[in-house]
This record gives structure tokens, sequence and C-alpha cells, in this order.
């Protein structure tokens, strides 16, 4: 039991030593400002505990008026001047906590991109992600921590100089606070963990809320909702969330409202205990009423202070339990390790993929069989397959989002994961069905870290033209700089499907990578539109390795390697002439799709 309290308290102190870490490096100052201001709050409390016994000793005694307004004009001084360093203190520190919201905001941002994508589409992940941002955000848990962390400092020295003068009175006294002060903090505590299981449960809640909340809101969402009446069953969930949320809050408030009953009845008893041993003090003439005003003072304070050190105590227990999250996120690697091995430009990225199986994390099922294959630069590879036959799974284990589950794939001779990522990525230039536009301006989602570089309005210019949106794009206002999107800026412009999905080709043209992925590329475009990238496809990417996923099968005339995707396998490969030879599902498929085209 002992052991376990220890390990808990010697978990909290890494926890605290790690953010009050963090938080040095985000804003040096922040703690410098704090560890004054619990110096001047020690200040405070002493002046508040001996001020009334030298008025109360010279009103009863000597009365002499100018000692008198001395001693008033002498605590009104120094009250004024502890309030104007808080006053000060307080607004620094105002700025300093929203410096380090801000800082602890990037460094997640930063952790979130340098993730693997694996976690990023993980369920898990984005609950952890939830849960380490709610208390950040939500629970001010940094300054929380903090706060509590001098607090304590600000008591404890408060309490050893209120500790002698009251055990100097009478121990037992001592005794008896300490005794209420403890009974107050197991209730304390009680409220603590059942706020820390109320806010665990609420960020399931708030994850679902936000998802429910954006289909109503989210204009891609809007569509489909409005046209499939899918409102009631989206607003029914929305509904039942916050149901569930409310009944959660109501448990909650009842166990607070019973706890903070419980620690008011204790306060008074306190004060019962107290009030009659220092009225039996002063009545049997062993002190002063100035002496009585003070160990009252006194008294007060000790056990204040003594609660506050507890329910500080408890307070960082509590954020550190939050903050936990927080460092389970910064633990997750990022994708790229950098002791991995450098690319050999040198040689040829031929891509073997070696009897690759694969399946989803948590997920029971293999969507990737035994997959082998190998892919020479200059050629042009079109993979085609049924929906989910898993040829989008095979491009995300050919970029290194996922690890094979067994088997293994080399690049230029090297298996993907000796690579630093950052670098093996740079190999691939990809067109998604669903790749994203930022709501940057076109320039910059050209050519994204290069629009700062020379030259670049030429270099954008050149990549207009290649995908035919050159005159279009010159037609706007802004030309090239123009925002794009509505969500930003009203002035923003908004794009076609196809418009967009040309921009996005035309961003991974400029990437000039060895190996172009297709997937499902040109599925937004009109035919026109859809040959003449067809044709700039084909014209800058002779040397290179081209893969191209699509559910037109016509295009796979042209590819040099057809591979049929089925069921996680490829059942059939070679040139489409080879597998029409073969007259099996991809043949069959190939003629259902024509006779279509033909009806
Ligand atoms: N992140 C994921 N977690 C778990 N399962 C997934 C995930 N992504 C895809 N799957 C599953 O993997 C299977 C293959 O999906 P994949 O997207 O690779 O198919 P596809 O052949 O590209 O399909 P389509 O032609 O419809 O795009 C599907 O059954 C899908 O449900």
């Amino acid at each position: 039991m002992v052991s376990t309290a220890l390990q808990g308290l010697k978990n909290d102190i890494i926890i605290a030593k790690h953010f009050l870490a963090l938080v040095t490096k985000i804003s040096k100052l922040y703690t410098a400002y704090i560890t004054l201001y619990a110096i001047v709050n020690c200040f405070d409390t002493f002046l508040i505990i001996m001020a009334p016994k030298f008025i109360i000793d010279e009103l009863l005694g000597e009365q002499r008026l100018t000692v008198i307004l001395t001693i008033i004009a002498a605590i009104i001084g120094l009250k004024f001047f502890l309030v104007c360093i808080k006053d000060f203190l307080d607004s620094k520190i105002n700025v300093e906590n929203l410096r380090i919201k801000e800082g602890f905001n990037l460094h997640i941002g930063n952790i979130i991109m340098d993730m693997p994508i694996e976690n990023i589409e993980d369920p898990k992940i984005l609950t952890l992600k939830k849960k380490a941002m709610f208390p950040i955000h939500d629970q001010d848990a940094i300054k929380r921590m903090l706060d509590g962390l001098f607090r304590i400092l600000q008591q404890f020295i408060v309490l050893i100089t209120i500790a002698g003068l009251l055990s100097i009175l009478n121990p037992l006294l001592m005794l008896a606070l300490l005794v209420i002060v403890l009974l107050n903090v197991r209730l304390l505590k009680n409220n603590q963990k059942n706020l820390y299981d109320f806010n665990s449960a609420l960020a399931e809640f708030d994850k679902k809320f936000d998802y429910y909340q954006n289909t109503t809101t989210d204009y891609s969402f809007g569509k489909d909702v409005r046209l499939y009446d899918a409102s009631n069953l989206v607003i029914g969930k929305i509904h039942s969330c916050v149901k569930s949320s409310i009944a959660a809050f109501f448990k909650l408030d009842r166990i607070q409202g019973r706890n903070n009953g419980l620690i008011n009845v204790n306060l008074q008893i306190q004060t019962l205990i107290v009030y009659l041993y220092l009225a039996y003090k002063v009545v049997t003439k062993s002190i002063s009423i100035a002496d009585f005003t003070m160990y009252m003072n006194a008294a007060n304070k000790f056990s204040s202070g003594l609660s506050d050190i507890l329910s500080s105590y408890n307070e960082i227990r509590q954020m550190c339990r939050y903050l936990e999250n927080y460092m389970k996120l910064e633990s997750i690697p990022a994708q790229k390790c950098s002791e991995s091995s450098s690319l050999d430009m040198k040689r040829e990225p031929v891509i073997e993929v070696r009897n690759v199986w694969f399946k989803y994390p948590r997920s029971h099922d293999y969507i990737l069989k035994n997959i082998s294959i190998t892919m020479n630069p200059g050629e042009k590879i079109s993979i085609v397959g049924l929906n989910g036959a898993g040829k989008t799974t095979f491009i995300k284990l050919l970029l290194g989002f996922y690890e094979p589950s067994k088997g293994e794939i080399y690049v230029a001779g090297k298996p993907i994961k000796e690579y630093n990522f950052e670098e093996y990525v740079r190999l691939f230039s990809v067109v998604f069905q669903d790749s994203k536009l930022f709501s940057f301006s076109i320039k910059e989602n050209l050519l994204l870290n290069d629009h700062y570089h020379a030259g670049s309005n030429q270099v954008v210019g050149d990549i207009l033209k290649r995908v035919s949106m050159y005159d279009y794009v010159n037609s706007l206002n802004n030309g090239a700089d123009s925002l794009m999107f509505k969500m930003l800026d009203d002035g923003g412009v908004e794009f076609s499907g196809g418009q967009n999905q040309k921009l996005v080709v035309g961003r991974a043209l400029h990437k000039n990578a060895s190996i172009l992925i297709l997937d499902e590329a040109t599925s937004a475009l009109d035919p026109v539109s859809e040959k003449e990238i067809d044709d700039i496809i084909d014209a800058n990417t002779q040397d290179k390795l081209v893969i191209f996923i699509s559910h037109k099968l016509s295009s796979c005339q042209k590819a040099d390697k057809v591979l049929f995707f089925q069921d996680g396998e490829i059942a059939e490969s070679g040139n489409h002439k080879e597998l029409m030879e073969l007259n099996r599902e991809y043949a069959a498929l190939y003629r259902l799709q024509m006779e279509n085209y033909i009806a």
C-alpha cells in the first residue's frame, strides 16, 4: 500500500518535472513570476494574522493616537504595495499563460504531424488526442498544476511559522485542526476522482458529439444528409449523446454536492473548537484579547493553509492523471527515425514486394494476402479490382504508411522500414481521389514550401499551363495569389471537383518524384480534361515508374503490367492482352464494362 503510494508520488514528480521543463522552455518568465507571486502571498498572510493584534493591543493598552495611526498607515501602505505587486504579476502571468497554451498547441500539432499515418487513422489514438488536449484547453491543466506547486511552496512557509506559534499555545489544538483537515482532504480527493472519471467519459462523448455536429455543419456531409433525408438520424444521435453526457453530469453533481456539504460541516466544527478553546483562554486570563484575535487568525490560516496544501497536492495529482495522456501521446514515436539509412540515389528505385501479408491494427482479417511483385523504373502499372479488394491498402504499404504484418517490401535493395520516412516519401508523387488542397493561395497549394523561392511565379505559371488551368486562374482578380475556398475568407475561390483535381495533379507533377502514384486521380474529370491530364502524365513520366489505380479498365491497355486484385490477393497479372487471353475475372469485368459503354 505504502509502496504503491510512493510509486504514485514518484510518478507525479516525473510528470510535474516534465511539464515544468516544457513550460520553462516555452516561457522562461512564467516560473519566475509565479514564484514571486507565492512569496508575496506569504507576506500578505502574515500581515492578515499579525496586523489586528498590534492595533488591538494599543487600543486596549495606552491608546496613543499617533501610534494607532502609524500602525494603520503602515498596514494600509504595506497592503497597497502587496496588492500592486500581485496585480502586476497577475497580468504578466496571464500573458505568459496564453503563450504557454499556444506553445502546447504547437507542440501537439508537431507531434501529430510527425506521427505515422496508421496512428492518425487509429480511433484509440484519436481518443487519446482528445483526452490529451481536453485538459489543456478546457481544464487549464498546466496552469492549475503549476499554481498547485507554487501554492504548496507558499503554504509550506506559512504553515511552518504558524505551527510553531500554535504549538506553543497548545499542541492538542493543533492535532484537532489536523484531524479535521485530513477528513476534508479525503472528501476533496473523492470529488476529484469523480471529476476525473467524469471528464474521461466526457472526452468520449465529445469525440462523438464533434463528429455528429460536424456532419450537420460540414458542407460535404450536408449534401448527402439532405439528399438522403438523414437529418433525423443525425439529430437523434446528437440527442442521445447529449442525454448521456447530461446524465453523467447529474451523477457528478450529486456526489460533489454531498461531499461539499460534509466539508462545510467539518469546517464549522473546527471553528467551534477553536473559538471555545480561545474564549476559555481569554476568560482564564491566559491570553489577551489581541492574542485571541491573532491565534484565531493563525488557526484559520493554519487549517485553510493545510487544506490548501493537501487539496493542491490532490489537484496536482489529478492534473498529472490528465497530463499522463499528453505524455502518452508524446511518447508515440515519430514516423521517421533519424538513425535510419539513407536512400542510395544512384540505385534505381526498384520496388520488390516479397510475400506481403497485412491486416490493419486491431483488425482480425488479412486485407492483403501473400502479395509478391517487382516494379521497375519506367514501368506503367495498372492496379484494378472490385471495391474493397485492397488496392489502396497496397499503396499505403508502398508509401510506408503501414508496415506489412508479414513479408517485406524492398525499395532500391533495402526494406522500407530502414529508410528515414521523410527522405523515403520524397521518392513519391501521389494523387489520391480525396487528396486535399488547403485554404491557402493557389500558388502556396501548388508549390507548398517552395513558394518562397525566387521565380516561383514563373514556376506556378508553368504548372497551371501543364494542367490547362492557366487562363482560368489568370482571369481571377488575384491570379495565382487568390485564396482557395471560402472557409477563411468570403473572397476565397471555389473550384469545381475536376478543377481541384487538376491542381492536385499539377502539385504532384511539380514534385517531380521518381515514382508517380495515381489512385483514381482522374475520376472527377470530364472526358476532355481526363484525356488532357492523361496526356500530360504520359509526357512527363517517360522514365518514371507510374502506378495507377482506376476502375476504368480501358486505361489498362496502355499499361505494361496489370495487377488484378481480388480479396486481397493478386489474382491475375500480365499485360492487358495477356489477361484477356487468360479469359478469367479481369476479361469478364473488362467485357462487362465495354458492353455498358456501348449500351
Ligand atoms: N484504416 C482502416 N482500418 C481498418 N480497415 C480498413 C481501413 N482502411 C480500409 N480498410 C479495409 O480494408 C479493405 C480494403 O480497403 P481498400 O481501401 O484497400 O480497398 P480498395 O480496393 O482500394 O477499394 P475501392 O476500390 O473501393 O477504393 C476494406 O475492407 C476496408 O474496409
